[in-house]
C-alpha cells in the first residue's frame, strides 16, 4: 500500500470516529433541549413569574463545566460552547430579547452575546437611560451597560441610573477589550481625523502622541458611530474593535493600540428579579447619609466587621441635595448569606440609605 492510500485510510477511519460522536452528540443535545423544555413545563406551573432565565443556574453550569473538563479543549472554549448550548435551549424555554448600548458593533453588544450567548434577540439602543427604560417597561427581559473600565474608571452614567431604577442588577460580564486604528486611507500618514468615545481616545493617547500627533481627535457617542462616520471619510480613521470593523467594512490601520494591554471593561445585566445564590455571588450596594466626618469609616466598619470582602467603592455626588454622597460598594457574597445580612443590617443603622442594587454569579467567562 502506498503512503498516501494508506494516510486516505486513516483519515476515512478518524473520520468515520469522528462522525459516530457527532451522532452521540447530536442525539444528546437534543435530549438536553427535551430536559429543558420539561423544566419550562414546571416553571410554568409554579406560578413564580420569575421567569425562565437563570443565572445562577447557569453559573453553576459553566462552573461545573470548566472544573471537570480535561483538555485538549481550553476551559473557556469547552465553557463557550456549553454557554452556546444552554442559549439555545433557553431559547425553546422562552427567547429572550436584551436590551444593550449600540449602535451593533460596540463593546457592549459582545458583553451582551457573551452573556447570554447568540440565541437571544437583541435590541440595539441609543443612550443607557433607555436601556433601562426599555427593561423596566418590560419591553426587554435584560439590558446589558458598561459600569467599569481597568483604565479610565467608572461609567457615571450607569450609576446615576441605578440610583434611582427599581432594576436589580442580576450578573457582571467581563471583557478583554482591543483597540484597532480603523479606516479606508491607504496608510496612516493620510489620516488627518480620528474618530472614537472619548474613553477610547484616552486608552489609546499614548499610542496616538507618538504616532499621530498631529491628527485631529474627535470624541463621539460610541466607537461604533465612529466607524460608521469613517465608513464615508476616506482621510479619518476610527479607534474601534474588531466587531466595528467588520460591520463597516473597515481596514486595519494599526492593531492593539490601547496604551495598556490588560485593558478590561466590565458590563452589568440588569433585570426585574432577584438572583438566588449560585455559591460565588457578588453584592452591589448603594449608601449614602448626610456629609459628617467619619462617615466613610462608619460605612466601610460593618463590613469589615463581618469579614467581608470589599471588592470595590465609588463615591459621586447626590443629585438630591438631601445627601451629600452616595457610595457604590461592591462586596463578595450574596445578600442570603448569613454574614452579608449581617454586614447590611448594620450598615443600615449607620447610613440614611441602603439599597441592595443587586445579589448576581461572579463572572465566570
Ligand atoms: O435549569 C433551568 O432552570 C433551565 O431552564 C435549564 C437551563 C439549561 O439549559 O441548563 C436553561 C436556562 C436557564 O437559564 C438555566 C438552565
Amino acid at each position: 500500500m502506498s503512503k498516501k492510500t494508506s494516510t486516505n485510510n486513516k483519515l476515512t477511519e478518524l473520520r468515520a470516529d469522528i462522525d459516530a460522536v457527532d451522532t452521540q452528540l447530536l442525539e444528546l443535545i437534543s435530549e438536553r433541549a427535551r430536559l429543558a423544555q420539561a423544566v419550562a413545563h414546571v416553571k410554568n406551573s409554579d406560578g413564580s413569574g420569575n421567569g425562565f432565565y437563570r443565572p445562577e443556574r447557569e453559573a453553576q453550569i459553566l462552573r461545573r463545566v470548566m472544573a471537570d473538563n480535561g483538555g485538549p479543549l481550553p476551559q473557556e472554549e469547552m465553557a463557550r460552547l456549553f454557554r452556546e448550548i444552554m442559549s439555545a435551549c433557553l431559547a425553546l424555554e422562552q427567547p429572550l430579547k436584551i436590551a444593550y448600548l449600540g449602535p451593533e458593533g460596540t463593546f457592549t453588544q459582545l458583553a451582551a452575546l457573551k452573556h447570554f450567548g447568540h440565541s437571544v434577540h437583541t435590541e440595539t439602543l441609543g443612550s443607557i437611560d433607555q436601556v433601562f427604560r426599555e427593561v423596566e417597561a418590560g419591553a426587554c427581559h435584560y439590558g446589558v451597560v458598561p459600569i467599569e473600565n481597568s483604565i479610565e474608571g467608572v461609567v457615571n452614567h450607569t450609576l446615576d441610573m441605578l440610583i434611582d431604577s427599581p432594576l436589580k442588577i442580576s450578573g457582571e460580564v467581563e471583557l478583554r477589550i482591543h483597540h484597532h486604528l480603523l479606516g479606508n486611507a491607504a496608510d496612516r500618514a493620510q489620516v488627518k481625523r480620528v474618530y472614537s468615545h472619548q474613553q477610547s481616545l484616552a486608552q489609546c493617547r499614548r499610542w496616538l502622541d507618538e504616532n499621530l500627533l498631529d491628527a485631529e481627535r474627535v470624541a463621539v457617542s460610541s466607537n461604533a458611530e465612529a466607524a460608521r462616520r469613517v465608513a464615508a471619510e476616506p482621510d479619518s480613521a476610527a479607534i474601534a474593535g474588531e466587531a466595528a470593523a467588520e460591520i463597516y467594512e473597515l481596514g486595519y490601520l494599526a492593531r492593539n493600540i490601547e496604551d495598556h494591554p490588560d485593558n478590561t471593561t466590565r458590563f452589568l445585566v440588569i433585570g426585574r428579579h432577584s438572583t438566588p445564590p449560585s455559591g460565588d455571588d457578588k453584592t452591589s450596594l448603594l449608601v449614602s447619609g448626610p456629609n459628617r466626618s467619619g462617615l466613610l469609616f462608619d460605612l466601610i466598619k460593618p463590613l469589615a466587621g463581618n469579614g467581608i470582602n470589599m471588592t470595590r467603592l465609588e463615591s459621586r455626588p447626590s443629585r438630591q441635595g438631601l445627601w451629600d454622597y452616595v457610595f457604590f460598594i461592591d462586596i463578595l457574597g450574596h445578600a442570603e448569606d448569613p454574614a452579608v445580612a449581617s454586614a447590611m443590617r448594620d450598615l443600615g443603622e449607620k447610613a440614611g440609605v441602603l439599597k441592595l442594587l443587586g445579589s448576581y454569579p461572579r463572572a465566570v467567562l
